[in-house]
């Protein structure tokens, strides 16, 4: 089993809810030598993995929060080569997971990508516009490293769908809670834990709903259907906004719940 994995089902074991706070790279006054700093910042409030952003100008998948990020994180002339480069330097338990989209990773090159990233704590991957049928461009070079590759299910993906998506999960499953892009302040669709229940109910791994995720009781009521939640946007912009200690307080108390 790979370590993202199974770390989290330890987590699990232990009776926690698995928090997994989003950061983009280079979204820091510092830029790209910001992001050792705000993962041991993420590690020290107990996140059970850390997500990691690369920038990339045309993020579909993104909603205001995460694309201005990313705008700042490219202003700051942060690129795939420099990310690789300094979390080559990134010493931490916590589990890193790097969310991209294709065209960064492609330019920079897949197979290197996995080989520069193999004594890293870089344990998962995530790819939003890579969809299973097109996985087959990365999949094999994963086969011998110890980074899963983590699926995206959403609203729309029929049962069938779901399953097939979920079977041989390496990592965790990210269950999308909307239909569009990220960001905070959005209504869920009344019947979503039912559709995120029967998600776990499918699937062996763990199981982390995500999108719009941004208070204590958002965590309290997925808490009900699954193991844990992504938080992207809250965080991203209450660190932009220096409230540190806002973050930390809210990430502790997540895991609790
Ligand atoms: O920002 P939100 O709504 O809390 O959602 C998480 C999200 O930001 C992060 O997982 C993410 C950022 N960009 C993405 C693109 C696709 C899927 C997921 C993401």
């Amino acid at each position: 089993m790979k370590t993202l994995r199974k770390h989290l089902e330890m987590l699990k074991a232990d009776g926690k809810t698995l928090i997994v706070p989003y950061i983009m790279a280079g979204d820091h006054a510092r830029g790209i030598d910001g992001l050792p700093e705000m993962i041991a910042f993420l590690a020290a409030t107990g996140a059970s993995a850390i997500e990691v952003g690369i920038p990339f100008s045309d993020p579909v998948a993104d909603g205001p929060v995460i694309e201005l990020a990313g705008i700042r994180s490219l202003k700051n002339g942060t690129t795939l080569t420099k990310v690789v480069e300094v979390l080559k330097t990134v010493k931490t338990d916590v589990p890193l997971v790097i969310m991209s989209y294709l065209n960064p990773i492609y330019k920079y090159g897949i197979e290197k990508f996995i080989t520069d990233l193999k004594s890293t704590a870089v344990k998962g991957l995530i790819l939003p516009d890579v969809p299973r049928e097109h996985e087959n461009m990365i999949a094999p070079f994963l086969t011998d490293s110890d980074i899963a590759l983590v699926p995206l299910v959403t609203l729309t993906s029929i049962p069938e769908r779901q399953a097939e998506l979920v079977k041989d999960a390496e990592g965790f499953i990210y269950a999308v809670t909307v239909n569009g892009v990220t960001g905070a302040d959005r209504d869920y669709r009344a019947d979503l834990n039912t559709h995120l229940a029967q998600l776990s109910e499918l699937a062996d791994a763990p199981v982390l709903a995500g999108f719009g995720v941004s208070s204590l009781a958002h965590v309290e009521n997925f808490r009900k259907a699954v193991d844990g939640v992504i938080v992207g946007s809250y965080i991203v912009k209450a660190l932009n906004e220096s409230r540190d200690d806002e973050v930390a307080d809210f990430l502790k108390k997540a895991s609790l719940l």
